[in-house]
C-alpha cells in the first residue's frame, strides 16, 4: 500500500525545492502562495533550531526539542529527517497527508539530505534546486537577511559549497534554477509546474 495519495489517484504531484540555506526557496514559495490562492499546501517540516523573529509555530515550522523529535522518528512518524547546521530536520507523514488530504500541490522545502532520502519514497516528487548565481551573492543575501550568527552563517555555507557539488549529479534533480534575477526565477519555477497548477485548478472546478 502506498503511503501517500497515489499516482492512480491522479492528484497533483508534490514539489521539493532544494538548495542551498539562503538561495531564495521560501521568497519563491512565498510567490507562488500569493499568486495561486489555494492551489499550494506546505509541508510544515519539525526543527529543532530556535523560531526567527515572525516565525510562527505550526505554519513555518513546528517547533519542537531534539528529545521529542528523536520520539517521534523512532515512532516511524517521518517520511525523511536530516542534521543541517547543527539542527534536526524532518518531513513528517501528517505534514504531506495534511496538504494531500485538501488535493493541493504539496511543497516541500528540504535540505539535499532530503532529497536523497525522499528519492527512496514513493512520493514521486518534481524535484527543483534553487541555486544562487554565486557563493558571495549567497553570503550577502544570508547576511543581508540578518538571521544568523557568524558561525551559524559559515557552516550555512560551508554546507551550500557541498549541496552545489552534490546537485550536480546527473538526474537528481528535474530543473536546477538559478535564483539572480528574481522574477526570472520565478517564471522558470512557474512554467516548470504549469501541469500540475493546471491539474489543481481543474480540480477546484469540478
Ligand atoms: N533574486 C534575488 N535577488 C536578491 N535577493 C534575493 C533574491 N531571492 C531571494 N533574495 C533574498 O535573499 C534572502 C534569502 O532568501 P530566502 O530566505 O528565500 O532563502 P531560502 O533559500 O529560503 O533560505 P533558507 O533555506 O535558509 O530558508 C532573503 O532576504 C531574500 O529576500
Ligand atoms: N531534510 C530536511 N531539510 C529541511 C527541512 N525543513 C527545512 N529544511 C532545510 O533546512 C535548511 C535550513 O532551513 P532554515 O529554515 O533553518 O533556514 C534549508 O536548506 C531547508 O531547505 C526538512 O523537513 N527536512
Amino acid at each position: 500500500m502506498c503511503l501517500f495519495v497515489c499516482v492512480a489517484m491522479q492528484g497533483p504531484r508534490p514539489v521539493v525545492l532544494s538548495g542551498p540555506s539562503g538561495a531564495g526557496k521560501s521568497t519563491l514559495i512565498k510567490k507562488l502562495f500569493k499568486d495561486y490562492e489555494n492551489i499550494f499546501g506546505f509541508s510544515v517540516s519539525h526543527t529543532t533550531r530556535q523560531p526567527r523573529a515572525g516565525e510562527v509555530n505550526g505554519k513555518d515550522y513546528h517547533f519542537v526539542t531534539r528529545e521529542e523529535m528523536k520520539k517521534e522518528i523512532d515512532a516511524g512518524e517521518f517520511i525523511e529527517h536530516a542534521e543541517f547546521s547543527g539542527n534536526m530536520y524532518g518531513t513528517s507523514k501528517g505534514a504531506v497527508q495534511a496538504v494531500q488530504a485538501k488535493n493541493q500541490i504539496c511543497i516541500l522545502d528540504i535540505d539535499i539530505q532530503g532529497v536523497k532520502n525522499i528519492k527512496k519514497t514513493d512520493l514521486n516528487p518534481i524535484y527543483i534546486s534553487v541555486q544562487p548565481p554565486s557563493i558571495d551573492v549567497l553570503e550577502k543575501r544570508l547576511r543581508d537577511r540578518q538571521t544568523e550568527t557568524e558561525e551559524s552563517l559559515q557552516k550555512r555555507l560551508t554546507a551550500a559549497r557541498v549541496d552545489l557539488e552534490l546537485s550536480k549529479e546527473p538526474g537528481l534533480f528535474d530543473l536546477v534554477i538559478i535564483n539572480d534575477d528574481l522574477e526570472k526565477a520565478y517564471s522558470e519555477l512557474k512554467e516548470q509546474l504549469l501541469k500540475e497548477i493546471q491539474k489543481a485548478q481543474e480540480s477546484r472546478k469540478s
